[in-house]
């Protein structure tokens, strides 16, 4: 399996606070890999690091096999990588075709058309304004928004944060179908057990080092240390039965 991101030995500061000590993780073409770890562990200093948002003082990022380290976020982005980042900032005052309308026509399998089939949600809100629609609407459109742009590979922070139960399911599942349809994808979410369902590999994250990297399976299985490693609450377990 070709990598579609190598990072290794990633070092990010925000100024003097050192973040990142020595970050490696890999995701696979068609892999769905999940980013797990507690508040302030350093996952979304991670996916900032990969787009270079926040450029690492030391380590590489590849992507497609390209060296893109201190590379400037839209030359990230025209490689083909999709970032979702956490928040769901979508256009307010605009319908949900209008903010579908904003991102420039790609080519590739995802159009306005086929969005609309993978989220009927949105298809049903056509009309509606962004602002006007709920939390996990609000982030099946940050997500429908950056298909649109015909990634191959998906960058998702958080999806679920802030989500009534229900609606996590929902957003969990149309993941999953990405994946089936060959996406490769990268999830960070703090909702271990629903990420673990869908991934092939994780990787948990402690105070910016790697604390675990394998099999999501493995992890899944071992309760007790995913409770030690990833902080896991058990109103997230609730959520899954
Ligand atoms: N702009 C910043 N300047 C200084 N420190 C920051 C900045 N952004 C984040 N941090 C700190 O970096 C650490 C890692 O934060 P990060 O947002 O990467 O964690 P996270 O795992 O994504 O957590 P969360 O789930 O809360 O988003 C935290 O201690 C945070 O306080």
């Amino acid at each position: 399996m070709s990598a579609v991101l190598e990072a290794e030995g990633l070092q990010t500061y925000y100024g003097k606070s050192h973040i990142l000590h020595g970050v490696s993780l890999t995701v696979g073409e068609g892999e769905l890999v999940a980013l797990l770890g507690r508040n302030g562990a350093g996952k979304t200093t991670t996916m900032r690091s990969i787009m270079g948002l926040t450029v690492p003082r030391e380590g590489r990022v590849k992507l497609f096999g390209r060296d893109t380290t201190g590379k400037p976020p839209y030359r990230v982005a025209n490689l083909g990588v999709g970032y979702v980042p956490e928040g769901r900032k979508i256009f307010g005052h605009l319908t949900v075709h209008e903010n579908l309308l904003v991102p420039p026509q790609t080519k590739g399998p995802w159009t306005i058309e086929t969005v609309y089939r993978l989220f009927p949600r949105l298809d049903e809100r056509r009309t509606s304004k962004g602002g006007r629609l709920s939390g996990g609407e609000q982030e099946m459109l940050s997500i429908a928004r950056a298909l649109l742009l015909n990634p191959k590979f998906l960058i998702l922070d958080e999806p679920s944060q802030g989500l009534a139960p229900v609606i996590v399911q929902e957003v969990m599942r149309t993941v999953g179908r990405m994946k089936s349809e060959g996406m490769s994808i990268l999830l960070v979410e703090q909702n271990a057990f629903l990420a673990l369902e869908l991934a092939d590999r994780a990787y948990v994250l402690s105070d910016g080092e790697v604390v675990y990297d394998g099999a999501a399976a493995t992890l899944a299985d071992d309760r007790a240390r995913m409770e030690q490693l990833a902080g896991v609450s058990h109103a997230a377990v609730d959520i899954r039965h």
